[in-house]
């Protein structure tokens, strides 16, 4: 690192590569960049690694993972015989807290990062015009840095805060607050059915809370298909959750430890607490996408496909790469780490693929797991693609009937008719998101469905039930 000219407390100094947000993506870029040996610094404001480690995936999976083993437990009555089990919040609390967090604290990361050779600094990172980026510390001191290759963007997001009337000062939970949870309310209101929503809703459900999920759409999960959605309201209703679509939430009241939530229809819910689920603020404001020609009010930027920035209708800005949710490509740690490759090829200046995004897969981690894969339906037919549909329950399959309780589930295939390829698929129940691995490949590599349909698939597994959608292609 060198110094440049020093002006008071301002310091410039130059490097080759500049993070500025060291989420999944980030943090996988400049460890592989300073592998390389490029001079790297690595900036978060908060903890190396992003939500996903500390706040999202692996905390709510570990959630899921304890929720779900209650479930089993209490399906056992009907196949295997009496099992008592007594639920308990501790166990899940404290695996968060030490096997997947560390307490929140980062230190592991900072220093696996800085094994690789990067330079690791908590702070605030603005873009300050082309390749240079200003670094404001926790005490307020500045550090600009001039870089000699350009600056990566993984800043992610944030949990959003709908406009609600009340609700700003009254202690709601985002999912940050939730995955620290030391233990379950008796009653939750669950604003937003989306992912997390949904995987949240089941999990406080299955540990006793009295969960509604009040959602403003008209289905719950509604990227996916609404057979899916279908499925999941389905069976929230037969765990108990209640479920209130196509409302509101117009004023909160928070006193004496209890919410008190007014919908739009008059209706007031009470509730120990109150989850909101209703979507993410991209982290772009503040962060200097003016001081290089692009819109500082995007809720995402454009990116071409080597991850390079671009305006609205303009070529790549120099030395300027950007991955993770803010690309709006999929808000998925896969489609960071993803990108990450894309960009540090780019970066070093290595052959590769470049990004495609035809086959981004997901998995909802509800029981039955909602996957999914490439477009809806709906999404073909709006795409012009002459749409041909097939699917089965998998209850229905021969897995599905000796696995009896718990089985309750689908597969989707949505082909294009015209080149006889899928381009979407879902898969929805036990391991739905294990199941949707040979549909991402099929998706992925556009098999034809001739091939697919020549294959032998193992019996009894739940993934034989794509044999059966495919060949409901035809009827
Ligand atoms: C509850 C929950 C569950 C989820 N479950 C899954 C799942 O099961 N599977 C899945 O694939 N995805 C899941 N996701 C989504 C996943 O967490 C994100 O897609 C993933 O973290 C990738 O985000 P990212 O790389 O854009 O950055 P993020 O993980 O959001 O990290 C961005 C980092 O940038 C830092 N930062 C922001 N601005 C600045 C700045 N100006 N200067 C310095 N640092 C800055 C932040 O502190 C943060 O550390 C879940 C998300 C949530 C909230
Ligand atoms: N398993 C996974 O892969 C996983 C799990 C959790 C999150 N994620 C990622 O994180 C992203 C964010 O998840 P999310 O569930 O917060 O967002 P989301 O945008 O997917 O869903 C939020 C839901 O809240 C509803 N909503 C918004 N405002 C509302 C209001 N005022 N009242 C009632 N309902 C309202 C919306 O209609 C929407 O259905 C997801 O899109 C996904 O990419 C992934």
């Amino acid at each position: 690192m060198t110094n440049g000219a020093t002006d008071g407390a301002v310091q410039e100094q130059q490097v080759d590569l500049v993070v500025i947000g060291l989420g999944p993506g980030g943090e996988a870029l400049a460890t592989a960049c300073a592998q390389a040996g490029l001079e790297v610094v690595a900036v978060d404001k908060h903890l190396v690694g992003g939500e996903c480690p500390y706040y999202g995936c692996i905390p709510t999976k570990m959630m899921v993972r304890a929720s779900d083993s209650l479930a089993e437990a209490g399906r056992a009555d009907e196949l295997a015989g009496d099992v008592q089990v007594v639920a308990s919040w501790s166990p899940v609390a404290e695996r968060i807290a030490t096997e997947a967090t560390d307490h929140w604290d980062d230190q592991v990361a900072v220093d696996r990062l800085a094994d690789a050779g990067a330079t690791v600094v908590h702070g605030t990172g603005r873009l300050d015009g082309v390749k240079r980026v200003v670094v404001t510390a926790p005490d307020g001191t500045e550090t600009t840095y001039a870089t000699r290759r350009g600056v990566v963007l993984n800043p992610g997001t944030r949990p959003a805060a709908p406009p609600v009337s009340g609700l700003e000062g009254t202690p709601y939970w985002t999912n940050r607050d939730a995955v620290q949870a030391t233990s379950v309310p008796g009653s939750l209101v669950v604003l937003g059915g989306g992912p997390i929503g949904c995987e949240l809703a089941q999990v406080f459900a299955r540990f006793g809370a009295q969960v509604t999920v009040v959602q403003h759409g008209d289905r719950l999960l509604a990227g996916d298909e609404p057979e899916a959605s279908a499925l999941i309201a389905e069976v929230f209703a037969h765990e108990g959750l209640r479920v209130l679509t196509g409302t509101s939430l117009t004023e909160v009241a928070h006193a004496d430890g209890t919410f008190a939530l007014t919908l739009d229809d008059g209706q007031v819910l009470h509730a120990d607490q109150l989850l909101v689920a209703a979507g993410r603020t991209p982290n772009l404001d503040g962060i200097g996408l003016e001081t290089v020609g692009l819109d500082p009010s995007a809720r995402s930027i454009e990116v071409d496909d080597r991850m390079r920035a671009t305006g609205a209708g303009q070529g790549p800005v120099e030395g300027l790469w950007v991955v993770g949710d803010v690309t709006g490509k999929g808000a998925y740690t896969h489609v960071s780490m993803y990108q990450s490759a894309v960009a540090r090829r780019d970066v070093l200046g290595e052959d590769g693929p470049a990004a495609a995004y035809h086959a981004v897969p997901h998995a909802t981690f509800t029981d039955p797991e909602i996957a999914a894969v490439g477009m809806t339906e709906q999404q073909a037919r709006d795409a012009g693609l002459s749409v041909r549909t097939g699917s089965t329950k998998l209850q229905e399959s021969s897995r599905g009937f000796t696995h009896g309780p718990g089985a309750q589930g689908l597969v989707k295939v949505v082909e294009d008719a015209e080149r006889g390829v899928l381009v979407g698929a879902t898969a929805a129940g036990p391991g739905g998101g294990e199941i949707l691995g040979f549909l991402a490949v099929a998706v992925h590599a556009e098999v034809p469905v001739e091939t697919l349909r020549s294959m032998i698939y193992a019996y009894p597994t739940f993934h034989r039930a794509i044999e059966t959608a495919l060949a409901d292609l035809d009827a």
